[in-house]
Parts: C-alpha cells; structure tokens; sequence
C-alpha cells in the first residue's frame, strides 16, 4: 500500500429502499484520498457525491444501506482500518470520525446547534477527542477560531451562530472539523450558501491547510470551474457511477468520456477565452429508481454510441497509469488491442 493512501474505496455501493423500490445510488465506485491532495468530486445534482462522501464518514441516510462487496479502508499510520459493512463498526467509527476524519458540509446552520456558542462547539470536539482539560480546551478553540481568520476570536468564541455571517459561520465549521488536526477533510460543496467572495476566502482556507498541515481534502462540488482551480485528482460521478476518473490534466486537457466532454463544453472554463461555444447537455437525468440497464449515460450521449450501450453496463478502463474512463468506446480499443 502506497504511505500516501489515506482512504481507499473500492466497488462502493450505497443503495436506498423505499416503497419496494431500490434506488442504487451509488453504485460500484473506486477511488483513493491520498495525503496532501485535494480530490474533487464533480458531477451534477443526484449523481451520488454526497451519499458518496456519507458512507465514507458512515454517517448515512435513513433507508440507505451499504451493500455486500462494498469496500472501505481508511489508513493510519500505514495501518489499515477495515470496517464490516454490514457490522459498521460503531465504536471504531467514532473514534476516527473528528480525529481523524472530519467533514463539512453544505449548510452551516444545520450543523451547528443554535443554543451553545461557538467556542462550546468547537470545545465539545476536543473533550470527545483530546486530554486538554476546560481551559486549555478554551484557548485552542480561540487559537482555531484566529486560525481560520474569524476577527476578535476571543470575543467571538462566546457568540452563538446567529450572531456569525455565512462565511464566518463556515470558517468555525471548519475550525470545529481541523479542530484534532483530522488527516483528512471532506467537504461537501462547502460553499453553495455563499457569495462568490467569500466562496474564493472559503477555498484559500481549505487550500492553506492543505498545503500548511498536508491534510487529504475530498472536495465536492458542481462546478467545474472550483475543480480547475483546486484539484490535483478528479473524480467525475453520473447516476451513481465513476465515469472518469485521473489526474486534473487528465480530465481537463484530455477528457475521454462522453458526460465529460458534454460537462466541459456546456460550462465556461477560465482561459479558454471568450468565445468558447457553450452546448447544454440534452435531455434529463433518468429517474433514479428506474435506472437504464446499461450505460446510464447512453439516452443522453451524442458522442459514441453502440447497441450494447443500452444493454450492458460498461467496466472501468484504465486508458493510461492514471486516467480510467467507463465507456465502451475505450472497453472494445482495450479488449481489441
Ligand atoms: N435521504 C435520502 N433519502 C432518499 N434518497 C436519497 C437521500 N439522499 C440522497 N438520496 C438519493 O440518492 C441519490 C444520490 O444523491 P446525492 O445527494 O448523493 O447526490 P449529489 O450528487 O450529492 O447531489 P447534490 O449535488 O444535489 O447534493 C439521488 O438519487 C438521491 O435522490
């Protein structure tokens, strides 16, 4: 196992039950968070990042359950940590969730509790995972607070979360998240309540941890342009599938699968200049519980298409030691070579 691994996950599958019908949401998907590198997670809206992101943290949905084959080793110290699946492992998950892991999400205030300050919060974290006793505790989360640029920390540690702004309500959710210096930090398009400047403060937060603590970051997000600008890995998700997968400069100089293709020519992309020729993707998401048998992307591709696309789900290629492309456009040049 390579040292920088941190997460790996492999043949992931996360479906959910209701009414009789199964919704496979996530299905089959691999990757690695490996140490010092931000991974972007990309893909439209119900294309499974969040589900993906919930079973890694195993902290899933009601009606949602991991399926048998599904993989998860989470690294420490070149050590690997399994967890049964079908067991989840309780007391093992909690005692990385927050130390070791730690994630943030979406909207700020849905996870912060409006009744206790915002220092009590971030304390309530180090009590679960530290020896530092109430005052040192104290100071730590005012040094966090001052970390992640909130002005007037020790003021601000005994404010409650509706006395903070979004950005300044975001950043103490990240002080809480790196508050045990987790090695890996997800989070789940951290910015979508924000506006455009304090989206840009939010991710040169990130990215300063990054670079300064060398903590994994597994970003999602939507919007190509953050990818850009950010990744080091992409990992891009349809309908519950990895359909590509490589470095930045895979995915973005050499774009093999169709949805990716479609996905950079429907978005304006910095430094491709003005007069890029921006193409919607046709047609819509299938609904989700009635899934296509093959190739989920196969009623909306104008690129390639083959009779045993709508047939047949295509498997993960590798087209070079980084890049994997689902498509059978590349599956057939492989088999055929
Ligand atoms: N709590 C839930 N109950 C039922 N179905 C769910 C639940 N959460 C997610 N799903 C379903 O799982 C699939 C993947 O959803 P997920 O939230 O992971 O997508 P996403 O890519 O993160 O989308 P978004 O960018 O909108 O957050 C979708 O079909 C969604 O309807």
């Amino acid at each position: 196992m390579e040292d920088d691994v941190l997460v790996r996950v492999k043949n992931l599958q996360t479906f959910f039950y209701q009414n009789g019908r199964c919704n496979k949401a996530v299905n089959g998907v691999s990757f690695d968070i490996k140490r010092g590198k931000t991974l972007c997670v990309v893909g439209e809206s119900g294309c499974g990042k969040s589900v993906t992101a919930s079973s890694i943290m195993q902290l899933l949905p009601e009606l949602s359950r991991i399926e048998k084959g599904s993989e998860i080793s989470y690294f420490n110290n070149g050590k690997e940590i399994r967890i049964d699946q079908q067991k989840r492992n309780g007391k093992v998950m909690r005692s990385l969730r927050g130390s070791d892991f730690a994630m943030v999400f979406q909207d700020p205030m849905t996870s912060l509790n409006p009744v206790y300050t915002i220092g009590y919060q971030i304390g309530e974290n180090l009590l679960y995972h530290t020896k530092l006793n109430r005052k040192q505790r104290k100071q730590r989360s005012v040094d966090l607070l001052r970390d992640m640029g909130i002005p007037l920390p020790e003021q601000r540690a005994g404010e409650y979360p509706h006395q903070f702004s979004g950005g300044m309500r975001q950043r103490s959710m990240i002080a809480m998240a790196m508050s045990c210096n987790p090695k890996v930090l997800i989070a789940d398009e951290p910015t979508t309540a924000l506006d455009v400047t304090i989206q840009a403060q939010v991710f040169d937060l990130i990215m300063k941890l990054k670079t300064e603590r060398n903590t994994a970051i597994m970003l999602i997000t939507h919007d190509m342009g953050v990818v850009s600008e950010l990744a080091d890995d992409v990992v891009v998700m349809y309908m519950g599938n990895v359909v590509e997968q490589g470095t930045l400069e895979d995915v973005f100089k050499r774009p093999s699968h169709p949805y990716t293709v479609a996905l950079l020519r429907s978005i304006p992309v910095l430094g491709r200049g003005r007069d890029q020729d921006l193409q919607p993707i046709r047609g819509v998401t299938p609904d989700p519980y009635d899934r296509p048998p093959g190739c989920q992307f196969a009623p909306r591709c104008d690129f390639f298409k083959r009779g045993v696309c709508d047939s047949c789900m295509p498997n993960e290629t590798k087209i070079s030691e980084s890049h994997s492309v689902r498509c059978w456009k590349y599956e057939e040049e492989v088999n055929h070579a």
